[in-house]
């Protein structure tokens, strides 16, 4: 089995050799080929930024806004399943991380702790939920979302069937190990539901959704232009560009690859995040720079955990704050929004 090449994605980092191998490859691997997987982060190896010189820029500000709330940096945590498989602490650790960083961790449909648990770290949380085909009970998991402090929900739409995964294919690995669950899952009487992928569901579902609740809704495992446009039509606060990390359609296209036209598309009218092989700093602001409002992080943030629980996720934000706050310096830009897309080749 060859591995992603990126340094970031090294077989020897700390976390990876910490974990059981099959659960390393369920959190390393990707769909199919991995071409996707491999992609993402070869595209951000192949974007060059064009730095600006002396612009005066000065100290940096790397703080953020989305829907009201005051981020200290464009670094999110993505959604990622099984915390608990990656360290003991699990779901609660990445958000005491997420916590002390002062950045938003948005929260697995198939997270291994109860929402509730993870909201009294009091980190600033947003729910992720794959839309599901029954309605009264994805309405009951949106209003426990909220009820618990979750301030937006995410919703993937890049799942309609569950991506061929090989490794665990080879490994037998379906399902989560006894005494684990996925504890977002319970119905109203406390019994645990499957994660259901319905390949029927359309922009109605959206609508019905976005008529159920207050809190903003983002789109997540957006690629296609006019998919963004339908979005905004469809009353979507924000949009997330991403292919799974490479776990869902091998072949899709890598994610900054897809931005700009996403970007162009939507034309300011709601914030544009993207995720899938954001490494480095330099990643960061090269997705800034064509016209990203934030990024989120997947792997990284679960081979910190691996490694050294909530501590090592804290490492992880740390470097990607201190990266992106130095890359800006060399860049000569001040904020975020001091960056164009012509600072990109
Ligand atoms: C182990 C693992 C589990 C994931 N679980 C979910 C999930 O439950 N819901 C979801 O929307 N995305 C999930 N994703 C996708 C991530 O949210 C994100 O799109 C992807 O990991 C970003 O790419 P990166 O890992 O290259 O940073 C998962 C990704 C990984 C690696
Ligand atoms: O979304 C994923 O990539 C993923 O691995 C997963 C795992 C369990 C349930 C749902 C999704």
């Amino acid at each position: 089995m060859t591995e992603p090449d990126g340094a970031a994605n090294r077989a020897d980092l700390p976390g990876r050799v910490a974990l059981n191998p099959v659960h390393r490859d369920f959190f390393a691997g990707g769909a199919g080929e991995e071409r996707t997987l491999r992609r993402n982060e070869e595209a951000f190896a192949q974007r060059w930024i064009v730095p600006r010189v002396l612009r005066g820029a000065g100290a940096r500000d790397l703080r953020t806004t989305l829907f009201g709330t005051d981020l200290t940096m464009p670094v999110l945590i993505a959604p990622t399943a099984f915390h608990r498989l990656a360290h003991p602490a699990g779901e609660v650790g990445t958000a005491r991380a997420a916590a002390a960083a002062g950045t938003i961790m948005v929260l697995s449909m198939a997270a291994t702790q109860p929402v509730e648990d993870v909201a009294a770290t009091g980190a600033h949380l947003w729910m992720q939920v794959y839309p599901q085909p029954d309605e009264d009970f994805q309405r009951h998991v949106v209003k426990r979302a909220g009820a618990a402090g979750c301030r937006a929900l995410v919703v993937t739409v890049d799942s309609p069937v569950l991506g061929r995964r090989e490794r665990d294919r080879r490994h037998g690995f379906r399902d989560l190990p006894a005494g684990f669950a996925c504890e977002n899952m319970r119905d109203a009487d406390g019994r645990l539901r499957d994660i259901a992928m319905d390949p029927a569901l359309s922009w109605e579902h959206i609508d019905r959704l976005r008529a159920s609740t207050g809190l903003p809704i983002l789109l997540k495992g957006i690629l296609h232009p006019q998919d963004a446009r339908l979005a905004v039509e469809h009353g979507v606060d924000g949009l997330i560009v991403s292919n799974h990390g490479g776990r869902q359609l091998d072949g899709a296209l890598a994610t900054v690859d897809a931005l700009p036209a996403v970007v162009r598309a939507v034309d300011n009218r709601i914030p544009v995040l993207l995720d899938g092989g954001v490494r480095r700093g330099a990643d960061v602001v090269v997705a800034l720079a064509l016209g990203a409002t934030a990024v989120l992080v997947g792997r990284p943030v679960i081979w910190g955990l691996a490694a050294g629980g909530p501590g090592g996720v804290r490492d992880v934000l740390e470097t990607l704050r201190d990266e992106l706050d130095h890359t800006l310096a060399l860049a000569g830009a001040r904020r975020p929004a001091d960056l164009s897309a012509d600072q990109v080749a």
